[in-house]
């Protein structure tokens, strides 16, 4: 099958990219990324100073049986936005796009680096995250939604140019709605990335009766086979309701089998998290592999004859 397309006018020679966070904190990480099969990437979301993040352990892979999974709580470690804007500022745009991620402490802090970011005059597509569920004290914007308005509306006359945002998955027909309603009213939103990890899950060890990861007592980010239904309930609510904008999902993708239900679903690229941070950079062209046999086993010789097309009952 043809794993061309398109996002953004952007010609991408596949939909597959990493998720923000994982295989991208720092300049050996983004350059296999830059070499790997991945049609684009995206840089670990960061802040305007560097940060450590929180005390580890802050990830843990969930590997017993099923399902597959992860649950973190890094906190935001980072090397700072300089450090990613010097990235950007190196990275070949002709192999493939390169997304940068910003997650500012404050909404001064995003507006700052959003400044820099457009004064340097670089390809690289902002996506803004509006979901980090790890940093002790900070709720998710995106579940505050005033302030996710308000957040919109500067960025949107600050940076001047098409951008996105990394939603949190949400678990309510309403909270659709109104987070669609405040998405729309922004038409320099031009992409919406659903989903971030499910935040605040618990998983506990029964044999030391302990929580599995330190920060925030054992409370962290959950990734994997447990949030994929979650993750394609939100790319196709943002699908259905948000006509004029481009959708890329991420969660729960390990295989050709879950990046076509979320083409399916409505979204035009995928990220990958949890798998990539497991099995490394091999997994974009096994999976862009597996996601071509399926292609060609049902007949469809491009991502766009299927993108979007869930048959209901
Ligand atoms: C940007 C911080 C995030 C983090 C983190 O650095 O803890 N983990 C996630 O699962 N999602 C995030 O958005």
């Amino acid at each position: 099958a043809d794993l061309t397309t398109q996002f953004l006018d952007l010609p991408v020679k596949n939909p597959v990219m990493n998720a923000a966070g994982v295989w991208c904190s720092v300049a050996s990480q983004l350059e296999a990324l830059a070499e790997s099969a991945a049609g684009a990437m995206v840089t670990k979301s960061c802040t305007l100073q560097p940060r450590d993040g929180n005390p580890e352990p802050r990830y843990r892979v969930l590997d017993g049986d099923k399902p597959f999974g992860s649950i973190n709580s890094m906190g935001l470690p980072n090397e700072g936005f300089a450090y990613y804007l010097r990235y950007a500022q190196r990275h070949d745009y002709e192999e493939k796009p390169l997304f940068v991620s910003l997650s500012g402490l404050t909404l001064d802090d995003n507006l700052t680096m959003i400044d820099s970011l457009k004064d340097a005059v670089t390809p690289a597509i902002l996506e803004v995250n509006l979901s980090c569920p790890n940093v002790p004290g900070k709720s998710q914007i995106g579940y505050d939604f005033e302030s996710m308005d308000t957040l919109l509306a500067e960025v949107s006359s600050g940076y001047q140019r098409p951008f996105g945002v990394k939603l949190p998955p949400y678990f309510d027909m309403a909270h659709f709605d109104e987070a669609a309603e405040i998405l729309n009213r922004y038409p320099l939103v031009a992409f919406v990335t659903c989903i971030n990890s499910i935040g605040n899950a618990l998983v506990i060890d029964l044999a030391s009766e302990t929580t599995l990861i330190k920060p925030k007592d054992g409370f962290g980010g959950l990734g994997g086979d447990y949030v994929l239904p979650t993750a394609l309930a939100n790319v196709n609510a943002f699908y259905r309701r948000c006509p004029n904008k481009t959708i890329i999902g991420c969660g729960g993708i390990k295989s050709g089998r879950e990046a076509f239900m979320h083409i399916l679903a409505g979204a035009t690229l995928v990220q990958i998290g949890t798998s990539l941070y497991e099995e490394g950079p091999g997994i974009f062209q096994r999976v862009l592999d597996e996601l071509s046999a399926i292609m060609d086993e049902k007949g469809y010789a491009t991502t766009e004859e299927f993108r979007g097309k869930l048959k209901t009952l």
